[in-house]
């Protein structure tokens, strides 16, 4: 997870630089994808980026709670988990780029609450979208053959490439 995050901030940074795209929206899901989010929003602050992260759903393992004390402790804001969808809309309008660490691997279909509105809300906004590991709400295997997930610029495939990323097109 360490390696993981720090290998998302460093792609992160080499394609969207911090004098153009200072504010990054880490969006972090409830799984372990969702911790290498925190950890990649920690090094991100560290390479002089303003982070901030969206997790409605911390997720209940320890070591996710250790990685969010540690945000914390760098004063990285951290939006108030709720299922109301206003705090990540205006998160988004002074957001520069996303990081996308809300579904990794184990993400079944369909999408359920908060994530499916915030998936339609991540693709209104038009921003540049740096995916985790596989586009949150693809299927690991067989894509984005529902229709609702992100469509990231950028995907950092962790250990080897999915195969439901056959279909992305971008870097
Ligand atoms: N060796 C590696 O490749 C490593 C990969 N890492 C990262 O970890 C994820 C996989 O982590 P995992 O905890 O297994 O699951 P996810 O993060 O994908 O999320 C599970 C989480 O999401 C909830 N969930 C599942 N489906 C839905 C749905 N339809 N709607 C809402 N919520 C859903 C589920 O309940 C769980 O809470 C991998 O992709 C990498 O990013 C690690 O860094 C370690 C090394």
């Amino acid at each position: 997870m360490e390696l993981a995050g720090l290998a998302c901030a460093q792609t992160l940074a080499t394609v969207y630089k911090k004098d153009k795209f200072p504010r990054v929206l880490v969006c972090c899901g409830p799984g372990n994808q969702g911790g290498d989010g925190l950890v990649a929003a920690r090094h991100l602050g560290m390479f002089g980026y303003d982070p901030m992260v969206w997790m409605p759903k911390p997720g209940s393992k320890e070591i996710y709670q250790r990685l969010a004390t540690q945000c914390k402790n760098m004063k990285i804001p951290i939006i108030q988990p709720t299922n109301d969808m206003s705090p990540l809309r205006d998160a988004l309008a002074r957001s520069d780029v996303i990081l996308d660490a809300i579904f990794g691997f184990s993400f079944k279909p369909p999408v359920r609450e908060p994530f499916d509105q915030a998936l339609s809300l991540i693709t209104e906004s038009g921003l540049p979208i740096v995916s985790v590991d596989i586009p949150s709400g693809w299927d690991v295997e067989k894509g984005n053959a529902a229709g609702v997930g992100l469509d990231p610029d950028v995907l950092v495939s962790l250990t080897a490439p999915k195969e439901g990323a056959r279909e992305f097109k971008g870097l």
